[in-house]
C-alpha cells in the first residue's frame, strides 16, 4: 500500500506527503510540481499504528458526510468457507453438469473456464492424477473451504506485491491454534490440500495463516456467497458506533464512504458485527472471529447510550431495569437499577436463548406472530431489548408490502396498522440515529418506510383537510424523509436491493415534485 517510489520521476523516494501519508516523493521541487495532480486525490487519510489496534487509519483532513474515503479494488475474491457448491468464475450456484476441463472443479459454462479468477485453483489442482470430482451439490460443501485459502497461496509465486500485502495483514495465527477453528481448517484446508488436491509446496503455517487473514480480514460481499480481501480496506479499525459505510460495486471493488462528518484527526472506524445487536452479542463475535475485546464507549456503557437495548425488565419491581454487572465486558450477574435484584449469567444466558429460537420461528409466520411476540416479551425485555427491535425492524417493512399469509399492500392496510408501521419506523429509526448515525443503510431503509406510511396517510385524508396546516406538515416531513431516502439508497451497490429501492424512491420524488409543481 505504501508507495515508495516518486510520484513524479519513479526513482526511490524518502519523503511523503505530510497529508495523506500515502503518495511519495524523491525531492521538495517533485512534491511541490506534483501537488497540482495529487490535490484533488490526496488521500483523506493516513495510515497510523498503536500498541491496542495495530495498524488504523485516521482522517488526514475533515471528510464530509457521503464522501468516499476508499475505493479499493480486491486482492482476491473467493467463496466464502461456508458455501453449496459454486461457480469458480461467476459464483452462481452449480449442479455438477459441467466441470472444467483442465482441473475438473464444477462451473457454469466453457465461458466462466476462461475467468482469470479461476486460475489458481485451476493450475494448483492439476497436480491429481484424476481431475477433481464433486458430487454433493445444493447443500453445504466442505471441498469449497480450500478454495480461497488456495487463491491466497497462488500469489506467493505469481504475484509477489499483492502476497506481501497479504503477508502484513492481521491472521491472529497464534490465537487460533488449539481452537475448534484450526482443527476444522486442519482437516477441511490443510489435509485437503495436501492428500487429495496433493499441493505440497506450501507449509502448513502459511496454509493456516492464511486462514486466519481470510478470517480476520475478509469482507462479505452481499449476494454472490463471496468474501472478498482489500489492501486499503482492511486497515478500518471496528467500533460500535462506526463512522463509515461500505457497498461494492459490480467490479466487486470496495467503496467506504463516511456516514457523518469525520474531524481531521479522527480514527475512521466500520462495524465488524451489526451495530444493531445487543453488547453481548458483539463482544462474542469479535472475540471468536476477530480476537479482541472491544472497549467502545458504548461497550463500556451498561445501558448502551441510555437506550437499554440490552436490559431485561425486573420481574421484582414495577419499573427496574436489570444490566450486566459491574461492566458489561465481564458481567458476573446482572442487577436490577431500582430494586437491586440479582439474576445469575446462566439464568439470563438461557431466557435469551429461549427467546432467540422463538424469534427464529418467526421468520415464516404471519406478522401476527411477530405481534404476540412483542406482547408476550413486554414483560421481560426492556422495550428496546434487540430482540423485539429485531421484530420492529422486519414489521416495519412488511407491513404495506403484499407477499405471503395475506399480507396487504399499503393501499389497503387498516388504518390501525398503518400506524402500527408509523410507529414502528420511528421507534427503530430512533435507535438507528444512535448506532448507525447519518448516512448509513438502515436509516434510509427506515426513512423510506416511514414516508410511505406518511404518504399513505396524507392520501387518504379529507380533501379540505389536505391542505390543512396538519396536512401539509405531513407532506412537508414525507418529502423531507423521501429526498433523504434517496441519497442514502442510492450510495448502495446496484447489486443491492437497496438500490432498487432507492430507484424506486427517486421516481416518487419526481411525481411527487411534478404532482405538487401542478398543483401550484
Ligand atoms: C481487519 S484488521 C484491522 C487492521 C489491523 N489492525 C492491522 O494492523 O492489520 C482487524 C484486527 O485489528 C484489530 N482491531 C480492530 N479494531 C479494534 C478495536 N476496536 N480494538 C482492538 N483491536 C482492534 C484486531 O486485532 C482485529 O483482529
Amino acid at each position: 500500500m505504501t508507495a515508495t517510489k516518486c510520484a513524479v520521476c519513479q526513482s526511490p523516494a524518502s519523503q511523503k506527503c505530510a497529508k495523506c501519508f500515502v503518495t511519495a516523493y524523491c525531492s521538495r521541487e517533485h512534491q511541490k510540481q506534483h501537488w497540482k495532480t495529487h490535490r484533488s486525490e490526496c488521500s483523506p487519510y493516513r495510515v497510523c499504528h498503536s500498541a491496542e489496534l495495530g495498524r488504523y487509519l485516521e482522517a488526514s483532513r475533515d471528510i464530509a458526510a457521503g464522501e468516499i474515503i476508499i475505493r479499493d479494488t480486491p486482492l482476491l475474491v473467493g467463496p466464502k468457507q461456508v458455501t453449496i457448491p459454486i461457480c469458480l468464475g461467476c459464483f452462481t450456484p452449480v449442479d455438477g453438469s459441467y466441470s472444467c476441463t483442465l482441473c475438473g472443479w464444477p462451473l457454469c459454462s466453457p465461458e466462466c473456464e476462461k475467468i482469470v479468477l479461476h486460475y489458481p485453483e485451476c493450475q494448483l489442482s492439476r497436480n491429481r492424477p484424476v481431475k477433481v470430482q464433486v458430487n454433493k451439490f445444493m447443500q453445504v460443501n466442505q471441498m469449497y473451504e480450500c478454495i480461497t485459502p488456495l487463491r491466497c497461496l497462488w500469489l506467493k509465486e505469481n504475484d509477489p506485491g499483492k502476497w506481501t500485502t497479504l503477508n502484513q495483514m492481521e491472521s491472529h495465527l497464534e490465537r487460533r491454534v488449539n481452537t475448534d477453528v484450526h482443527e476444522v481448517n486442519q482437516a477441511n484446508v490443510v489435509d485437503f490440500m495436501q492428500q487429495y488436491l496433493r499441493i505440497l509446496n506450501y507449509s502448513e503455517e502459511e496454509i493456516h495463516r492464511m486462514c486466519g487473514v481470510i478470517d480476520v480480514n475478509g469482507f462479505e460481499i452481499p449476494g454472490p456467497n463471496v468474501i472478498g480481501l482489500y489492501g486499503k480496506a482492511c486497515l478500518l479499525e471496528h467500533t460500535c458506533i462506526p463512522n463509515s459505510s461500505r457497498t461494492f460495486d459490480t467490479h466487486l471493488n470496495i467503496i467506504i464512504r463516511a456516514t457523518v462528518n469525520i474531524s481531521k484527526g479522527e480514527h475512521i472506524t466500520t462495524s465488524y458485527t451489526d451495530p444493531m445487536w445487543g453488547t453481548a452479542n458483539r463482544q462474542l463475535h469479535l472475540r471468536t472471529s476477530k480476537y479482541f475485546k472491544c472497549t467502545c464507549d458504548r461497550c463500556k456503557d451498561a445501558t448502551e447510550m441510555g437506550t437499554h437495548l440490552s436490559s431485561l425488565k425486573c420481574s421484582q419491581c414495577p419499573s427496574g431495569l436489570v444490566l450486566p454487572s459491574p461492566t458489561p465486558l465481564s458481567p458476573e450477574a446482572w442487577i436490577c437499577g431500582s430494586c437491586s435484584v440479582s439474576l445469575i449469567l446462566d439464568q439470563v444466558d438461557g431466557y435469551l436463548k429461549q427467546t432467540g429460537e422463538k424469534l427464529i420461528c418467526l421468520k415464516d409466520s404471519p406478522l401476527a406472530a411477530s405481534e404476540a411476540f412483542l406482547k408476550t416479551t413486554t414483560t421481560k425485555l426492556s422495550d428496546n431489548h434487540y430482540y423485539r427491535t429485531d421484530v420492529k425492524l422486519a414489521l416495519a417493512q412488511l407491513y404495506g408490502r403484499p407477499g405471503a399469509h395475506n399480507r396487504q399492500e399499503l393501499k389497503d392496510l387498516p388504518k390501525e396498522l398503518l400506524e402500527r408501521k408509523e410507529t414502528l419506523c420511528r421507534e427503530v429509526l430512533a435507535l438507528a440515529d444512535i448506532f448507525c448515525p447519518g448516512l448509513s443503510r438502515i436509516r434510509g431503509l427506515l426513512k423510506y418506510e416511514l414516508q410511505s406510511s406518511l404518504m399513505e396517510k396524507h392520501r387518504r385524508l379529507p380533501k379540505k383537510l389536505k391542505t390543512s396546516a396538519a396536512g401539509k406538515a405531513l407532506m412537508k416531513e414525507s418529502v423531507e424523509l423521501l429526498n433523504e431516502a434517496t441519497v442514502i439508497l442510492k450510495m448502495e451497490s446496484p447489486m443491492q436491493d437497496e438500490y432498487q429501492l432507492a430507484l424506486q424512491a427517486e421516481s416518487d420524488l419526481a411525481n411527487l415534485q411534478y404532482a405538487l409543481g401542478k398543483k401550484r
